[in-house]
């Protein structure tokens, strides 16, 4: 498909504003839990404004039944850093709302924070992440690293739990079909609708439906129209105009009438009678032809895709193929999916030969209605010839699991490690300042991730490396890596963004390229295979000893 093959289209680029796209107004301080306030008060009451934290910011369980995640939001976190500092409103809103006896110093310190002295490392964003590897590391003065801890979240949770339900779509579709986003009107609000349309994309949709996000994120905006245009004419009496320029010689000539008389043979040739097919259908093609004859896509399972829909789209079709244009294709909306899009293409072959309008074999046909993973994964079981789905509800709510659990836990305050300690080994968390390398094999695939304290050599390429389950003694392995890769860059210092940001496109790009070293089997849809998360052997010792200090011995009597 090419940029016109869907109705109505656009880019956007001149529209872009890098600054406000990657901002949103509701992004700010105080868009975060009051707790995080209150205990920056505490903090500062403890006379802890000088302490140095580090924190990670991770999730425990890949989404969706799958073993990998796509990481997303980055941009945003970057934006909100560089916008951080609490207005003079905002300072107001806290001392009505905090409790009373707040030390009026204590606002005059929030009111001149800002992010200057946080470092914050993370992963590219559209890489492949792993549970338990930080994809993003802050370090900084404890008060502002914990400030932003609800607000970073908020940014990475649903930015890539989405991105991560795209490429799943994507890659049950396969790449030569196209994926459009419809679901801003089922989306969780107006906000959760805007970060859908951006995060399918950069998960690998290829447009969506929604004009601001089209707008604000220069994604290709595409659609075609509802049912309700086709039941907003009941007779071709109703139309007010049937004339259209003929593409080449631009005379006028009367639409309806090529439609009518193509109608009449084509009824022979699909097998159907034009009685039992709705003129009010016909009308409203023929009226949306006039308006787009270079775009026509129709939807045709108003009243009877077989009966009706297909008889009068390929009636027009080539009522306008008559008028120099050529048609782009149909939209089914309910209904057996696969039956259909069969029926239509062998419909659409018949009229190509028959009318000797080869580029009739080519028209698109779309189909959409309650789409999700497993509807897909069938329609290709059964044979299908769809070349586009539009998808919303159960893209954007993310159906199989509606949230993310990234969380941001404190690994090291002033040089010395912090445990969480929970009787669910899972939830344990890793201690220290780590780096996280990515191993991969001579054939270019991805190994294991591995964390180690940032103290310790960087494994090297060609020589053996002890890999530890983090916390099963027994689960270790040694991996000659061909490849290593350092999968942290430092994206934020002294009050800078110290990387060149990629584009949304390459984002999108970096998704595809990093699937790509993942085996096979952990991206299968049926319990995939669990990639290898890994600690040194170093960094095994160091949680297990600090483990044995904090966890407490009890006494049985
Ligand atoms: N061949 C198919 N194989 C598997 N699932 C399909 C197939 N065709 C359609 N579906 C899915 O089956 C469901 C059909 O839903 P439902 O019966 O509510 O819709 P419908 O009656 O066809 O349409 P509507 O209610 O919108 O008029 C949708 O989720 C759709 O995506
Ligand atoms: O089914 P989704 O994946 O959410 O895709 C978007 C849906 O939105 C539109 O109709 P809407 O659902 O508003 O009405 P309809 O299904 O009753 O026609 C469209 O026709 C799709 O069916
Ligand atoms: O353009 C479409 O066909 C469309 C857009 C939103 C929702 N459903 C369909
Ligand atoms: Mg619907």
């Amino acid at each position: 498909m090419n940029d016109r093959e869907l109705g109505c289209n656009s880019g956007g680029g001149q529209f872009m504003d890098r600054g406000r796209m990657n901002q949103n107004g509701v992004v700010q301080p105080l868009l975060t839990d009051l707790y995080q306030i209150t205990m920056a008060y505490a903090y500062w009451k403890s006379d802890k404004t000088d302490d140095q934290a580090v924190f990670d910011l991770f999730f425990r369980n890949n989404p969706f039944h799958g073993e990998f995640t796509i990481f997303a939001g980055l941009e945003e976190c970057l934006k909100f850093l560089d916008s951080f500092h609490y207005s003079q409103s905002d300072i107001e809103y806290l001392k009505q709302t905090l409790p009373e006896g707040i030390e009026n110093e204590f606002f005059e310190y929030l009111g001149n924070l800002t992010a200057r002295d946080v470092t914050l490392y993370a992963i590219d964003e559209g890489t492949v992440a792993f549970p338990r590897v930080p994809i993003i590391k802050i370090e900084g003065p404890l008060i502002i690293v914990q400030l932003l801890e609800t607000t970073l979240l908020t940014l990475v949770n649903y930015a890539s739990l989405m991105a991560t339900n795209a490429a799943r779509y994507r890659m049950v579709a396969g790449k030569h079909v196209k994926l459009l986003e419809f679901g801003l009107r089922r989306a969780q609000g107006p906000d959760g609708g805007l970060s859908a349309s951006k995060y399918s994309y950069t998960g690998g949709f290829d447009g969506t439906s929604n004009v601001l996000a089209g707008k604000l994120f220069n994604i290709p905006v595409k659609g075609t129209h509802a049912h309700a245009y086709i039941t907003s004419f009941s007779s071709v009496g109703e139309l007010k105009t049937r004339l259209l320029k003929h593409k080449q010689t631009g005379i006028m000539e009367d639409l309806l009438e090529h439609a009518i008389r193509h109608r009449q043979m084509l009824s022979h040739v699909l097998d159907v009678s034009t009685e039992e097919s709705s003129e009010g259908e016909l009308a409203a093609m023929v009226s949306y032809a006039i308006a787009f004859p270079d775009g026509f896509m129709a939807l045709v399972d108003t009243y009877d895709v077989k009966r009706s829909g297909l008889l009068n789209f390929s009636a027009v079709a080539l009522a306008l193929n008559d008028l120099g244009y050529h048609a782009l294709g149909i939209r089914i909306d309910s209904g057996d999916l696969a039956y259909l899009s069969c029926l239509a293409r062998e419909a659409f072959e018949k009229v190509a030969e028959r009318f000797k309008v080869p580029w009739f074999n080519k028209l698109t046909i779309v189909a959409s209605n309650d789409i999700n993973e497993d509807t897909i994964l069938s329609l290709n079981e059964q044979g299908h010839k769809i070349d586009c789905f539009g998808i919303g509800t159960h893209l954007v709510t993310c159906q199989r699991q509606p949230a993310l659990g990234c969380v941001y836990k404190l690994v090291e305050i002033n040089g010395q490690p912090r445990i969480k300690l929970s009787q669910d080994v899972e939830k344990v968390t890793m201690p220290g300042n780590k780096s996280a390398y990515r191993l991969y094999s001579a054939d270019g695939h991805a190994l294991i991730d591995l964390l180690q304290k940032v103290t310790e050599p960087p494994p090297a390429v060609g020589q053996k490396v002890l890999c530890r389950h983090p916390f099963q003694e027994s689960k270790r392995a040694y991996v000659i890596p061909s490849h290593v890769e350092s999968l942290y860059k430092v994206y934020w210092k002294s009050g800078k963004i110290c990387q060149q940001l990629p584009t949304l496109e390459q984002v999108r790009e970096k998704v595809q390229i990093s699937l790509k070293t993942l085996r096979n089997d952990h991206k299968r849809t049926l319990n995939p295979t669990p990639y290898k998360v890994a600690v040194s052997d170093n960094l095994y010792n160091f949680i297990h000893d600090l483990w044995l200090q904090n966890a407490p011995i009890g006494e049985l009597s």
